[in-house]
């Protein structure tokens, strides 16, 4: 199975890294020609994933079309882009792996409807989970959800990327997949800011809890299973960027409840911090659902500049209720 990549970002480099293993030959498709250029002459992508050496194998282009001998392709740019870049893909009947976290601003559609719309005749696999793009690059012990209707192909592709540290669990909840990559970013802000304000790990664990039953909710109300919730793609990718600055989502919440203007932390940034994008969608869709989002909702407001304190206040502030 010959493997393409769309997205030279971080963890677009770091699958390719995955799928290449053993000397495998993989098409890495970049934006950024000093992306391009780094990773065929260096074997190294300086702007995204600097001091890990890649395989040779993988060869990076920055023309779509020579995608096009692919046996299937992970999609691997930022949620708010999958759509355009698909848009111009040669995909057809391509498998497509969507490997992005996020929902569509202005559409509110998950990566898959987005996907589906550009390339209606691709089936489609969700590849998601804690992943942290330097460790699977590093080939440090890693498990992800692989999440496909079509039994043959999830089996295949398990096969195909499936490495000594690298171990997809197979899935058939689509959506339920989704969901978790796309909710824990935005609840990855959230303890990022209590962090950053130093209100304690008593604080971070109660977020950890109560976004976990926000995500419940959101998810089973859009179709998602319970146990795909609970699992790699879900609570496991939570824990993971909840605890750790090596998340661009916590960091950008550390550095918001340090005290430093939002606006300021979003312009300052080349690498994606993708809550920042989903949060407010995120809020509408769940609203349009009739889902309640406390911490989702505080999130929006500390991205538009509202006060830690007067945020965290109205978060303590809100009615007792049963858990
Ligand atoms: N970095 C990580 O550890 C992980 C990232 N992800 C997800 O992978 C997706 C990609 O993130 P990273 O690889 O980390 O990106 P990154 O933050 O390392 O790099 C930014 C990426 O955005 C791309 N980009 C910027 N503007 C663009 C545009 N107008 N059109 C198309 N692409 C554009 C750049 O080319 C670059 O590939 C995100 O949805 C992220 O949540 C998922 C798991 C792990
Ligand atoms: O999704 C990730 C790990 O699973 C990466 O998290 P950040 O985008 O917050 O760095």
């Amino acid at each position: 199975m010959r493997i393409g990549v769309i997205g030279g970002g971080a963890w677009g480099t770091a699958l390719a890294q995955v799928a290449a293993d053993g000397g495998q030959p993989v098409t890495l498709w970049a934006r950024e020609a000093e992306v391009v250029d780094g990773v065929n002459a260096d074997h190294v992508n300086h702007a995204f994933l600097p001091g890990v050496s890649l395989s040779a194998s993988i060869r990076a282009t920055g023309d779509l079309a020579d995608l096009s001998a692919c046996d299937a392709l992970l999609v691997v740019a930022p949620a708010q882009h999958v759509g355009r870049v698909l848009a111009e893909a040669p995909v057809g009947a391509t498998p497509l792996v969507l490997c992005a976290k996020g929902i569509e601003a202005g559409t509110g559609r998950l990566v898959g409807e987005v996907a589906r719309a550009a390339c209606p005749a691709a089936p489609i696999a969700v590849l998601s989970g804690p992943t942290f793009a330097h460790e699977v690059a590093k080939g440090l012990p890693t498990a992800v959800t692989l999440a496909c209707e079509d039994a043959a192909l999830r089996d295949a592709l398990a096969a195909r990327l499936a490495n000594r540290a690298f171990r997809p669990y197979a899935a058939t909840d689509v959506v339920g997949a989704e969901i978790g990559g796309a909710v824990k970013n935005v609840l990855a802000i959230a303890c990022g800011v209590v962090e950053g304000a130093g209100l304690g790990q008593n604080a971070r664990a109660a977020l950890i809890a109560r976004g976990f039953a926000e995500m419940t909710r959101f998810g089973l109300a859009k179709g998602a299973r319970a146990e795909t919730l609970a699992g790699l793609s879900g609570l496991g990718d939570l824990v993971l960027t909840c605890s750790s600055t090596a998340s661009r989502n916590f960091s950008l919440g550390a550095g918001i409840g340090r005290g430093e203007a939002a606006a300021d932390l979003m312009a300052n940034r080349r690498t994606v911090a993708e809550g920042a994008f989903t949060a407010p969608v995120l809020r509408e869709v769940a609203a349009a659902a009739g889902v309640d989002m406390p911490i989702t909702d505080a999130v929006c407001r500390l991205l538009d500049g509202a006060a830690v304190e007067t945020v965290i206040g109205d978060l303590l502030a809100r009615p007792l209720r049963g858990e």
